[in-house]
């Protein structure tokens, strides 16, 4: 397979490592000062880049029919348009805050325990992510996943960075030296608490679900989740 790295810096570096050990091409990498860009030769362009870059890359590819795997975050005000762009040009589309399979299955742990939790008036949920000092965006995509996978499964009515009242998710972001990525979740109540987390110990769980989504996904038409990818229904 031949493939595109849009943004060649700590993922992009890794993405690649991981595509050649499975045998894949990489055909171009195109970073903030890349001039001309030829997609001709890609089968499909993996975006780890910037938050005000990622739209831009993206929706160039989906107009020169190159499907696209986006793991870019704090660009999702964007997203509809980009999805609108994807199914108008019949391209194929996944975005995921976090291509990790561990995080993925964190998701939906995420999403069954607040549907437990969703009757216990007593506890509070609360979140913390904890990232590397180079990171641009908070709260990181992931811990918005999670946040959304809380609300869509109780009361909760948004979420908040920092403090917050009652009827929304706290979001703690903390940068701390290289930290590659730890998220955890916690509902607290008078008499005691129940945490769920997960922490990446480097960035290949990332980079290699970037690949196997990016494998996944040739010669197919549409939008899609790393659900999809890895069957999680
Ligand atoms: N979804 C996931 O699983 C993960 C997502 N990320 C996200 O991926 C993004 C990149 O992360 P890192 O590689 O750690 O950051 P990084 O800062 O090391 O690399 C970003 C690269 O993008 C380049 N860039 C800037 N403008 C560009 C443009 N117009 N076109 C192409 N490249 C451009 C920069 O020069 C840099 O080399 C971030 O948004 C981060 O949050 C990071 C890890 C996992
Ligand atoms: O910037 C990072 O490094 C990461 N970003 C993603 C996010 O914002 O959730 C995924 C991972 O946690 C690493």
């Amino acid at each position: 397979m031949n493939i595109a790295l849009f943004g060649y810096g700590k993922m992009g570096k890794m993405i690649e490592q991981i595509a050649l050990d499975r045998n894949h091409k990489i055909v171009a990498k195109i970073d903030v000062d890349t001039q001309d860009i030829d997609y001709s030769k890609m089968d499909v362009a993996i975006d780890f880049s910037m938050p005000n870059a990622a739209f831009e890359n993206i929706t160039k590819c989906f107009e020169n029919g190159v499907p696209v795997i986006s793991g870019t975050t704090g660009w999702l005000d964007k997203f509809e348009e980009a999805k609108a762009i994807c199914t108008e040009k019949q391209s194929a589309f996944i975005y995921a805050s976090n291509f990790s399979l561990g995080v993925n299955i964190f998701f939906e742990l995420n999403e069954y325990l607040a549907k437990m939790m969703s009757t216990l008036e007593q506890y509070q949920v609360s979140m913390e992510e904890i990232h590397h000092t180079q990171k641009l965006d908070a709260p990181s995509g992931t811990a918005i996943t999670l946040a959304e996978g809380v609300i869509k499964n109780s009361n909760y009515k948004g979420w908040k960075l920092d403090e917050s009242d009652e009827s929304e998710i706290a979001i703690k972001a903390k940068r701390i030296g290289n930290t590659p990525g730890t998220h955890t979740v916690d509902y607290t109540s008078s008499v005691d608490s129940i945490e769920i987390k997960h922490t990446a110990h480097n960035r290949e769980g990332f980079a290699l679900g970037a690949v196997i989504a990016a494998e996944w996904i040739i010669g197919k038409e549409g939008i899609f989740t790393m659900k999809d990818v890895l069957n999680l229904g």
